[in-house]
């Protein structure tokens, strides 16, 4: 294919250091490449995320991918809702960066190193709840803005720490400022947090065979698979916050070898702000059925616990 590929981004320091990323591997591949910025209402809005809604920052990328306007558009996995886009096919995962949460703190602190009262800064509920889980003492502080703009809460004084995803400081060179990276165990990242996602139009089936060839990571596409399948049957059976991480380990199959094997965890939060944590393991092929497994056992859970006392 000798045309030049239109690659939609956004206009944020991450969105072009992601799509100057994925344009890099294109044109390693020997294709031709061309940025073309897409301004999205979650650009331009100031807003608490859960208020202006789920896509303000994909859907006006999608848009001009199905409009013609762009051959190819990049999101961050994470921000894109989980109803498919029947216009638009999902090429490429490409290997996915560190999944988990970062702290950035004054003075180099951790989260456990934090005195009680300590304010903390997120815009997301995921997050919130699971730094109120700890037990710390911990005050949370909505906070929005890009990476820059959350950072300097912290280096000017006006917050204690602020709670990120330890991928968006990679891809924009700042893994420096990180003070700890959170255990999972603590804090489960959003479902697909640390991935991309590469899409074309759906009848574009030069370029989904290209993308996929040159992009897509299996084992990052089995494994956001899962997650978003989770958070798909959660958000059928509840609207609360949701984490998730799948992971291929190496584990003994029912002959005692050594298999890949998929360890799905996650966690919900109920409206009184407990945490429903639950796991299950099983093979890289069920890779959705897994996540919808897991679901129904945090569905379970969750009306275990509202069907209320003696149950
Ligand atoms: N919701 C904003 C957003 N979308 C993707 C990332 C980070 C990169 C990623 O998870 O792929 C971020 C920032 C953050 O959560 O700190």
């Amino acid at each position: 294919m000798n045309k030049t590929l239109r690659i939609g981004t956004r206009g944020s320091a991450l969105a072009m250091a992601q799509t100057g990323w994925v344009a890099e591997q294109l044109e390693q591949a020997g294709y031709r490449t061309e940025l073309v910025q897409v301004t999205t209402p979650g650009d331009r809005s100031m807003a608490p995320i859960a208020e202006i809604g789920v896509g303000v920052f994909t859907s006006a990328l999608r848009e001009a991918l199905a409009d013609d306007e762009v051959d190819v558009a990049v999101h961050s996995y994470k921000d894109l809702p989980t109803a498919p886009d029947p216009r638009l096919s999902l090429a490429a995962v490409p290997v996915r960066e560190d999944p988990r949460d970062a702290l950035v703190a004054r003075d180099g602190l951790t989260l456990g190193e934090l005195p009680p009262g300590s304010l903390v800064g997120t815009g997301s509920p995921r997050r919130a709840s699971q730094l109120r889980a700890l037990g710390l003492g911990l005050e949370v502080r909505d906070i929005r803005g890009n990476v820059d703009t959350r950072m300097r809460k912290v280096t000017d004084g006006e917050l204690d720490a602020v709670v990120l995803a330890r991928a968006g400081l990679a891809r924009v060179g700042r893994l420096a400022v990180i003070t700890e990276t959170l255990d999972p165990l603590q804090m489960l990242p959003a479902p697909a947090q640390g991935a991309l996602a590469v899409e074309c139009r759906v009848a574009d089936v030069d370029t989904e065979h290209l993308l996929q060839s040159v992009l897509d990571d299996e084992a990052s596409r089995v494994a956001v698979a899962a997650e978003r399948a989770m958070l798909a049957a959660l958000e059928a059976g509840c609207n609360a916050p949701v984490g998730a991480l799948a992971e291929v380990v190496e584990d003994l199959d029912a002959d005692g070898r050594v298999a890949q094997r998929l360890f799905v965890r996650g966690v919900v939060a109920t409206d009184d702000g407990e945490l429903l944590r639950a796991s299950v393991t099983g093979e890289t092929t069920a890779a959705e059925q897994l996540g919808r497994d897991l679901a129904a056992q945090l569905l379970d859970a969750r009306a275990a616990l509202l069907s209320g006392p003696g149950q």
